[in-house]
């Protein structure tokens, strides 16, 4: 009879403690809900933010996180030996984004970015001729090739960079087909001389990931590391 009477207690004191630590966790999600709602916004906290970018796809995806930047298009020296898509777009956002702040005040934040894409050997930037749009179409006709987009964040000495990548799967192309989309002008602007967002899409059999890291800005990851890097200042 006592080794029931115990085992009852026992009960009553773990319905008990689980009561206390239940409502101190519901204590602790109204404090952080609070303290989120207190934060100002990013815009507010970077309120002078520069796109150092003179690619309108860039600034029409940095607007749909909130912001107004001031386009500042760079005139870095994109060129490199650099052979990892990674390393390269990271390396060439930051040196964009370096070179436009000087410009700048030290209480300017700077956003830059770079695409390529990567065929699993070749990495590919805007084609400089209708021939070169032409090799890099026919090369990736009916294959799957990985967009690359290195994205640099400045804020005076403090920076933070990183690299997302997205799958891109095409159908094959006829070369009429290439010719035709060539003759359209929409390659030239582009790199890998492509653009998933326009009449291109016809060729485009399946995306993994972010589709505006192919557009040229991951924004769900850069409002995620625009957070991070606010925390970290
Ligand atoms: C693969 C792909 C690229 N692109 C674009 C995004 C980039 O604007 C461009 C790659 O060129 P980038 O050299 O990254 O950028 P940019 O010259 O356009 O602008 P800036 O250097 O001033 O920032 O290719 C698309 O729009 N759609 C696509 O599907």
């Amino acid at each position: 009879m006592d080794k029931e009477m115990d085992m009852e207690m026992d009960k009553e004191m773990d319905r008990e403690e689980l009561e206390e630590l239940e409502a101190l966790l519901r204590k602790k999600k109204e404090k952080e809900s609070e303290e989120e709602w207190k934060k100002p916004s990013l815009q507010e906290s970077f309120p002078k933010l520069v796109l150092a970018s003179g690619s309108p796809r860039r600034i029409e995806l940095l607007k749909l996180l909130g912001f107004s930047p001031t386009v500042y298009p760079s005139g870095a020296d994109e060129s490199s030996a650099e052979k990892d898509p990674a390393l390269l777009t990271q390396r060439l956002a930051f040196l964009k984004a370096e070179e436009v702040q000087r410009h700048f005040d030290s209480e300017t934040l700077l956003i830059a970015a770079d695409t390529v894409v990567f065929d699993g050997e070749k990495i590919l930037g805007k084609p400089k001729t209708e021939e070169d749009a032409y090799a890099m179409l026919s090369g990736l006709s009916g294959k799957v090739n990985w967009v690359y987009t290195g994205v640099c964040i400045l804020y005076g000495e403090k920076k933070m960079g990183f690299c997302e990548k997205t799958t891109v799967y095409l159908s094959k192309m006829s070369d009429r087909e290439i010719r035709e989309y060539i003759a359209s002008g929409d390659p030239m602007d582009k790199a890998g001389a492509y653009g998933v967002q326009g009449p291109f899409a016809r060729f485009v059999k399946g995306i993994e990931g972010d589709f505006c890291n192919a557009i040229g800005l991951p924004i769900a990851r850069l409002y995620q590391a625009l957070k991070r890097f606010r925390e970290e200042l």
